[in-house]
């Protein structure tokens, strides 16, 4: 662990992270990067640069990817892991998090999430604002569940898949790599082609 953290993403979802970390009170400093080279301050916090300039960083800094695309962050973390950069996990202090649950580097846990015991979430995932993950889910690495989900016991969901806000899943269920679903759905059945999903209960769109 480095006593500086650099957060590569300075928009929304990057500054909720920097939030996260400020409370952590685990680090001297925190800087962000941003592609947006107007972006001189995001929340009082210096940008220095771009991502061009992450590789001169590596050494000196922990590293999170602060992005929320899917997509986007698996594809900076990858590159981050294979240069050896430190990649910290990010927990809200007030998030509740129960016992033998395991959570991979590079994931997000916000406030008021609860991921209950004996659940494993992968690396680079996103477990949002007042989710709740309840026991034995395995999320896999990439994922975001939004804010207010609420996913039932012994639930998996495949990599690089974006459950949507306030969205709620069985328990039991199986949803595959690369879903989508949609904001305020209801999963009853298992998922198991990727696609993007719907309504109360989800049909494929
Ligand atoms: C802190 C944060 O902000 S975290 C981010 C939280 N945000 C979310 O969770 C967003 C979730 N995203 C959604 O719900 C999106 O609507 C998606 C991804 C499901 C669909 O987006 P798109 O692929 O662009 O689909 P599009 O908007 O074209 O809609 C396709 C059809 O599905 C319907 N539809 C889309 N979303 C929903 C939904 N949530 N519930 C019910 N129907 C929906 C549309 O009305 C449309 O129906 P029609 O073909 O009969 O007209």
């Amino acid at each position: 662990m480095k006593n500086k953290l650099l957060i590569i993403g300075a928009s929304g979802h990057g500054k909720v992270v920097a939030d996260i970390a400020l409370q952590m009170n685990r680090w001297d400093r925190i800087f962000f990067l941003d592609d947006n080279e107007s972006i001189g301050l995001s929340m009082g916090i210096e940008v220095i640069g771009t991502s061009d300039d992450l590789f001169a960083h590596i050494d000196d800094y922990d590293v999170f990817v602060g992005i929320g695309n899917n997509i986007t962050r698996q594809k900076i973390y990858l590159m981050l892991e294979k240069a050896g950069a430190s990649i910290p996990v990010l927990i809200h202090p007030n998030a509740v998090i129960g016992n033998q649950v395991d959570i991979g580097n590079g994931t997000a846990v916000m406030a008021g999430a609860v991921i209950n015991c004996c659940s494993k979430i992968g690396k680079g995932c996103i477990i949002n604002t007042g989710s709740t993950v309840d026991h034995d889910n395995y999320i896999e690495d990439f994922v975001h569940i939004s804010p207010g989900v609420h996913l039932a016991g012994t639930v998996k969901v495949g990599k690089g898949s974006w459950i949507g806000i306030g969205s709620v899943i069985n328990n039991n269920l199986n949803i595959t790599s690369d879903c989508n679903i949609g904001a305020g759905a209801v999963v009853i059945k298992d998922i198991p082609e990727p696609g993007v999903y719907v309504g109360v209960p989800v049909r494929r769109v």
